[in-house]
């Protein structure tokens, strides 16, 4: 399988703190990978280096073999200009904790908006493949209400609409439920199953055990800015070797 995301030496400092201690990562393409550990441990900023929200203080990112950020100019990496990153960030769909919806727009506006200005799609299209998206998460009926109208399951339901309308090749989903009463949870999990049945590449930041257990073809639990167990979620979450991941893990499953 070819790899649809690699990182190697992923460094973070915010001032004096290093946050991410040199990872390595590859995913494949129709993998799905779920990034578990403990509060601070750095999951989040992995996943904003990867696609460049946040700038890595070392190492590389690629995705589907082009290096993020730069471009290999006369044998030397230079660094994008920011329309070029915007470009390849929108190859990156992320899902936000809080979802992120333009409030002033509409469901159907906030699922056009990025196609038609960043890759220049008709209304027409743009609109007919967004009812398309808004269908599969079970939004469709809602097109013409506001975000203020809708629950969070249903917020971050079309936030995942919106993500797949720039037809990403890779989904990155940071905490997708953690700001939803838990009741709502049930409702995002399912589509983002669906997803994975379907094939969609996607790095899933969660603290939902289960959905990693049944849903993730590999789990990676970081402590303290390092990847300290990575593998088969059957391995790592019944019989993992690190200690701190065996305590990390039987605090979360008690
Ligand atoms: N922009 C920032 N400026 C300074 N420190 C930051 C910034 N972003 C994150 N940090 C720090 O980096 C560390 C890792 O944060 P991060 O949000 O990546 O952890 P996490 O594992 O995702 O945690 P959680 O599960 O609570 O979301 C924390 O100590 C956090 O305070």
């Amino acid at each position: 399988m070819s790899l649809a995301v690699k990182a190697v030496g992923i460094r973070k400092c915010f001032g004096s703190h290093e946050v991410l201690k040199g990872l390595d990562l590859e995913v494949t393409h129709g993998e799905v990978l779920c990034i578990l550990g403990p509060s601070g441990s750095g999951k989040s900023t992995f996943l904003r280096c990867i696609n460049h929200l946040e700038t890595p203080n070392g190492g590389y990112v690629w995705v589907d073999g082009a290096i993020m950020g730069y471009a290999l100019s006369r044998g030397a990496l230079q660094e994008l200009p920011v329309k070029q990153l915007r470009a390849q960030q929108s190859q990156l769909g992320m899902v936000f904790q809080h979802f992120n919806l333009f409030a002033h727009r509409t469901v159907l506006g906030n699922v056009i908006e990025g196609p038609m200005v960043v890759r220049g799609l008709s209304r027409a299209k743009a609109e007919a493949r967004a009812m398309d998206l808004l269908e599969q998460v079970g939004m469709a009926a809602k097109a013409a209400s506001y975000p203020s109208q809708l629950s969070g399951g249903q917020k971050q339901r079309v936030a995942i609409a919106r993500a797949l309308a720039m037809e990403p090749r890779v989904m990155l989903f940071d905490e997708p439920t953690s700001a939803l009463d838990p009741e709502l949870v049930g409702e995002v999990l399912e589509v983002m199953r669906a997803l994975a049945r379907g094939g969609t590449t996607m790095i899933v930041v969660t603290h939902e055990i289960r959905f990693a257990r049944e849903v993730a073809d590999r789990v990676v639990v970081m402590i303290d800015g390092e990847i300290r167990e990575m593998g088969a979620p059957g391995a790592v979450l019944s019989n993992p070797a690190d200690p701190r991941v065996r305590s990390f893990l039987s605090r979360v499953l008690a």
